[in-house]
């Protein structure tokens, strides 16, 4: 179990993150979120000991997890690291990277495990491919397969998926996950995506303010998000008379007291996301078809 007490750190004099605490069991996947600069990956950095805390103790079971005044090397045998700028070795193939850290003296074992990895990050044909020739995504899912060589008790994932394409992401987020669970790996990921979250995290942290705004699951918190800013991780949601109301729980219906004027359509695909006036305030719903601009509209809020 990882256990987090009273953690408060600052780079300088302003804190950064203050009196946080939290657990995590062991195989569980905790997510964290929270807006640009709300301390997501100095989180991260001080979880893996590469700060000294200002106060309060992390402990990995029965380990503490200290800071650099305390280890001469910064990290420990148990716990993985992926940062968002991954340091890998260049001038050596994808293989030779994922392999780096694992005994020569089991080549067997090393070659299987590497195999496995490769197939997890969907790079087996670049097993061969010097890294220094990757794309940026091609890099990040080496690093990730780097960080699982050693098959670590616990990660901690910073943006994982952040480079890699529309076309990959979907699987292989999938199989990194699935990957983790089966494997009882805890994992700690730091996102801005929503699709990092929904299906994956048993829990979830928003930071903001520098503190643990909220801490639930997933889908308690989508079900009922309680600020505006839990609401605009999950997607597109309206204030309407003081509630919460997502796009897609407005319908057009054929008459209500919610009067609306449209004003714009946009493709999202199998919908159209509209944005209307509604009382002077803009309102965003989600309809099957287009709307030509100017059209009055009744809404309804569903479940
Ligand atoms: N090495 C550092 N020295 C001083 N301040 C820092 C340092 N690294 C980050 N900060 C500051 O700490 C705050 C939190 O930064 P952090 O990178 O943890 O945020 P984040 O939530 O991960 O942001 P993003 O989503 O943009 O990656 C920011 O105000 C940032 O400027």
């Amino acid at each position: 179990m990882l256990n987090v007490k009273n953690l408060t750190f600052s780079y300088n004099k302003t804190p950064i993150l203050k009196d946080l605490s939290f657990k995590i069991e062991q195989g569980e996947n905790l997510a964290i979120i929270g807006e640009s600069g709300s301390g997501k990956s100095t989180l991260l950095k001080v979880l893996y000991g590469e700060y000294d805390l200002n106060f309060g103790n992390i402990y990995w079971k029965d380990n503490e997890i200290l800071g650099p005044k305390h280890n001469l090397v910064v990290g420990y045998d148990f716990m993985k690291y992926v940062a968002q700028e991954f340091e890998l070795m260049p001038f050596i193939s994808v293989e030779e990277n994922i392999g780096k850290f694992l005994s020569n003296f089991f080549p067997k074992e090393k070659k299987e495990r590497t195999a496995e990895l490769l197939e997890v990050v969907e790079l087996t044909p670049f097993a061969k491919t010097k890294v220094k020739t990757l794309s940026g995504g091609q890099k990040q899912r080496v690093a990730l397969a780097r960080a699982l060589a050693k098959q670590p008790e616990i990660i901690l994932l910073d943006e994982p998926f952040s480079h890699i394409d529309n076309f990959k992401k979907q699987s292989l987020r999938r199989n990194v996950f699935k990957y983790l669970k089966e494997k009882n790996i805890t994992c700690i990921v730091a996102t801005h995506d929503n699709n990092d979250v929904l299906g994956f995290a048993d829990r979830m942290i928003l930071l903001n303010n520098n503190i643990i705004e909220v801490y639930d699951t997933p889908e308690a918190l989508y079900k009922n998000p309680k600020t505006p800013l839990i609401a605009s991780f999950f997607g597109e949601f309206n204030v309407i008379k003081g509630k919460i109301i997502y796009a897609h729980q407005l319908q057009v219906v054929d008459e209500s007291k919610l009067k609306a004027t449209v004003t714009e359509s946009y493709f999202k695909g199998n919908y159209y996301l509209v944005e209307a006036d509604l009382d002077d305030e803009k309102v965003f719903f989600e309809n099957v078809s287009k709307l030509e601009n100017k059209k009055i509209i009744y809404l309804k809020i569903s479940k």
